[in-house]
């Protein structure tokens, strides 16, 4: 569903910061994304989700050459994806409950279709005492416990997430890793950026991509 050929990318006139990248993430695959702090996770994920383009090399993106695509071609195969980033990018004036609802109501769903499923998502990540509060009062780990929330309700078919335990206790993390594998379980596949050796522990059969010197370098995991 992604391959990367030759990718390079360099920020302005920078040394590339990541350099003939050649791997393909395959539909419902797990994968763990690492690496030393600066070494170009986040660069990484923002090329996956197309949002940066490579300075060289060719992705393609669920089979089509992400050069050749249109603005609305761009858009159609983004909702195809979630995304998790470090800055939440919740909408400020709506509640937890409408910012996790907000994707379904933009693929035209009826309230009354989803309105079960999303209370239960956020009772399950712990926000089901805070579905009627708005962002900005949120503690930090609520936020990013939202944005998963919202990147889940959709299941998409490629999840990408940046650090999405980074704010929250171990026994939590273990939570929310759950969910990923309950997510990867029903068919999507699923990046996870992480510096949590102990996170990346617990699943044996997850595949790791070490960025590092500008190169990835990949790990199998045990098979299922
Ligand atoms: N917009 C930008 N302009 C210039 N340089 C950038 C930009 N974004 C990232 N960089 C540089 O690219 C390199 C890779 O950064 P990136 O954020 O991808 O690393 P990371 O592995 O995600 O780091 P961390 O684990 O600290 O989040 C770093 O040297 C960083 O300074």
């Amino acid at each position: 569903m992604l391959h990367f050929e030759n990718v390079g990318l360099r920020y302005g006139m920078g040394e590339e910061v990541v350099s003939d990248l050649n791997f393909s993430i395959a539909p419902q695959t797990f994968q763990f994304l690492t690496g030393p702090s600066g070494a170009g996770k986040t660069t990484l994920l923002r090329l996956m989700l197309l949002s940066l383009r490579p300075t060289r090399g060719t992705i393609h993106i669920f089979g089509r050459d992400s050069a050749t695509l249109t603005k609305d071609e761009l858009t159609g195969l983004r909702r195809r994806i979630g995304v998790v980033f470090q800055d939440f990018r919740l909408l400020d004036h709506l509640t937890t409950y409408e910012n996790v609802a907000l994707p379904l109501r933009a693929l035209g769903r009826a309230e009354s279709s989803y309105r079960a499923e999303v209370m239960e998502l956020l009772r399950w990540v712990g926000l089901g005492q805070r579905m009627n509060a708005i962002p900005p009062v949120l503690s930090g780990g609520e936020k990013q416990r939202a944005a998963i929330a919202r990147a889940l309700i959709v299941r998409p078919e490629l999840l990408l997430a940046d650090e999405p335990t980074g704010n929250v206790d171990p026994g939590l993390a273990r939570r929310l890793l759950r969910l990923f594998v309950e997510l990867h379980r029903l068919g999507t596949a699923v990046v996870i950026a992480t510096h949590d050796l102990q996170l990346m522990d617990q699943l044996g059969f997850a595949r790791r991509m070490v960025v590092g010197d500008g190169r990835v370098d990949i790990f199998e995991g045990n098979p299922e």
